[in-house]
């Protein structure tokens, strides 16, 4: 049977509706969006299991609106608001920028406290409704994960010490520009909407103040230790607090910062990303780099390329 595009609704994780881009084939529909990257946007069932992809998303009608669809709504609502930022924003065609499929499961394992990019797809845990409820819910949780497969694309910056916290950064980073991009309860903290549902005002990580939640907000305080790759998503603070001093300013280390907003922190950084960094580069090597695409962007002696010295200056990166 022809398949053809058509839309549906769907409840998300924290109760809202939205429309989904869906494919219908015969009587079934399927989470499948063709509108967007040439590959398309595809949200599976992971069923409670740990293999994956699962099974495509299937449903005898267009309207996803119990409990167990929510997860599915909103990877694949997310994903296609993220792909719609790279497009919009950078002209970047899907992560790849060639237009790749974007594939992500929902429901793995059982109860699972978290969600990851495997290298090939994303991936979202349930949580065990204490720590985490489905981990897709979070905008910025989702446009995290994709950001690794376009930091992968581009620098692929090695997931381990330095270049893995300049990796994970940068899609707190990302995950927080596209939650303030879509404007909707835009903070600097990562994953609030979907982390201990019964406490308000946490969150798993903050960028404007790393230290709320132990992570380093300075280079003299960081973690030297193998856990975690390194401290990949500790010493990540260091990068996000320079990232957001830039944005917005502030005071670090006695150091004033001027900031320059969201938009130019993007362009910044999707530029050092896509231009300057390499699987290898160093904190100081990312100041570099950041300097690099802030003159190539505004000029040598520009307000921004100050702004970026300054913010580097904050967390102490040389
Ligand atoms: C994006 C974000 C919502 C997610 C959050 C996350 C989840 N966890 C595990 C975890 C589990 C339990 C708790 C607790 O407080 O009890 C806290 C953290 N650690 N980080 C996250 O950061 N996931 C990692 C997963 C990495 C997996 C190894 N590559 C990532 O994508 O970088
Ligand atoms: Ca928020
Ligand atoms: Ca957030
Ligand atoms: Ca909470
Ligand atoms: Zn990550």
């Amino acid at each position: 049977a022809s398949s053809t595009n058509t839309t549906g609704t769907g409840v998300g994780v924290l109760g809202d509706t939205k429309t989904l881009n869906m494919t219908q084939s015969g009587s079934s529909y399927y989470l499948q969006d063709n509108t967007r990257a040439q590959g398309g946007i595809f949200t599976y069932d992971a069923a409670n299991r740990q293999r994956l992809a699962g099974t495509l998303w299937t449903s005898p009608d267009n309207l996803l609106n119990s409990t167990y669809d929510g997860a599915a709504v909103d990877a694949h609502y997310f994903a296609g608001l993220t792909f719609d930022y790279y497009k919009n924003v950078f002209n970047r065609n899907s992560y790849d920028n060639k237009g790749g499929a974007l594939k992500s499961s929902v429901h793995y394992g059982r109860n699972y406290n978290n969600a990851f990019w495997n290298g090939t797809q994303m991936v979202y845990g349930d949580g065990d409704g204490t720590t985490f409820i489905p981990l897709s819910g979070g905008i910025d949780v989702v446009a995290h994960e994709l950001t690794h497969a376009v930091t992968e694309t581009s620098s692929n910056l090695t997931y381990q010490n330095e270049s893995g916290a300049l990796n994970e950064a940068i899609s707190d980073i990302f995950g927080t520009l596209i939650e303030f991009y879509n404007n909707k309860n835009p903070d600097y903290e990562i994953g609030e909407d979907i982390y201990t549902p019964k406490i308000a005002g946490d969150a798993l990580r903050s960028m404007s103040n790393p230290t709320k939640y132990g992570d380093p907000d300075n280079y003299a305080n960081r973690y030297t230790g193998t856990s975690d790759n390194g401290g990949v998503h500790t010493n990540s603070g260091i990068i996000n607090k320079a990232a957001y001093l830039i944005a917005q300013g502030g005071t670090a280390y006695g150091v004033t910062v001027t900031g320059i907003g969201n938009d130019k922190l993007a362009q910044i950084f999707y530029r050092a990303n896509t231009v300057y960094l390499t699987a290898s580069s160093t904190f100081s090597q990312a100041r570099a780099a950041c300097v690099k695409a802030a003159s190539d962007l505004f000029g040598t002696s520009s307000a921004e390329v100050t702004t970026v010295n300054k913010a580097f200056d904050g967390v102490g990166i040389k």
